[in-house]
């Protein structure tokens, strides 16, 4: 785990928050979940880039707030052809609540995400979701955690931004992996990072500081991976589906202006008539693995 001192001011201040709020004191949650590989399937096989698409009203590096209904924004991210959704539960920071996800995951019939910071096995019994982000470098015992979410019946996301902490998060029985390009301590976005990590550099990530003959890239063949932060164009997309993404978790560019058209342009990123192919250079597909379980 990183440092406060090594962190942008702005999630040293989220993590204050994270710790400090309030936690419900009853019996650990019991969730059914929908399968997120089930709907990426379902997505490639009607020719949908998958994209996760976040409901984010605000956060430390956007400008402005949107107050519209999450359950309104839902309809439009799904209308615009969204695989899954993304919802921050976050308060002070991103504007986010569990009473929106609630309502939004009532509303629908794709996996919800649930976006927060959570630290602890009782931050995980605030809200059912069909999956929970859990970022490797913030959590003291990952394996603990990953596994009494897994307890609940939560699909868990375990967010990296280094090979070392991809090292972690499959060391931790991870089988649904987030990449994030936004760097927690400097909040400046690369989308290289997504490439380096997963090693589809060629140089096997070496640019991260490990050597190559090390096999985290073969160990990620099980695992559903997911690109998340700063994708705005269908070139984004593009780029990070040629590295390997399953799946493109996306915020901003999504939230900024018509919801439903902004998903669109990016859902419609592999379609032939766009020009281009959807390639995987990790030659497989999703409806090739098989592997549902959380
Ligand atoms: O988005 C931020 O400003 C931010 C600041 C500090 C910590 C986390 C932050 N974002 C969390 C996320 O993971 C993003 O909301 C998500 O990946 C979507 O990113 P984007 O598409 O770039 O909005």
């Amino acid at each position: 785990m990183m440092t406060c001192n090594e962190l942008a001011a702005p999630v040293r201040s989220i993590l204050t928050a994270a710790r400090d709020r309030s936690q419900p004191d009853g019996t650990p949650l019991a969730v059914s979940p929908r399968s997120l590989p089930q709907a990426i399937r379902d997505a490639e096989s009607d020719g949908r880039v998958p994209i996760v698409a976040e409901i984010k009203p605000t956060s430390p590096t956007t400008d402005g707030r949107r107050t519209d209904d999450p359950v309104e924004l839902a309809r439009a991210m799904i209308a615009g052809g969204a695989t899954a959704l993304s919802v921050l539960t976050e308060p002070d920071h991103f504007g986010g609540s569990p009473e929106a996800l609630e309502r939004v995951r009532q509303a629908v019939d794709v996996p919800v995400l649930r976006k927060d910071f959570i630290l602890r096995e009782e931050h995980l019994d605030v809200v059912a979701a069909d999956l929970v982000l859990v970022i490797a470098r913030f959590v003291d015992d990952l394996p603990g955690l990953v596994t009494a979410a897994r307890d609940r019946g939560f699909q868990v996301l375990v967010e990296v931004h280094t090979r070392e902490e991809l090292r972690a998060a499959l060391d931790a029985g991870a089988r649904f992996v987030g990449i994030n390009n936004r760097d927690l301590a400097a909040l400046e976005v690369d989308l290289s990072t997504f490439e380096h990590v997963v090693g589809s550099t060629g140089d096997g990530g070496t640019a991260n500081g490990l050597a190559a003959a090390d096999n985290l890239t073969d160990r990620l063949a099980d695992v559903t991976l997911v690109a998340e932060s700063g994708v705005s164009t269908p070139d984004d997309v593009r780029r990070l589906r040629g590295a390997g993404a399953d799946a493109l978790l996306v915020g901003s560019a999504i939230m900024d202006g018509d919801v439903e058209a902004n998903t669109r342009r990016l859902v419609e990123a592999g379609r032939p008539e766009d020009g281009r192919t959807d390639a995987d250079p990790k030659a497989r597909s999703t409806s090739e693995q098989g592997v549902d379980a959380a």
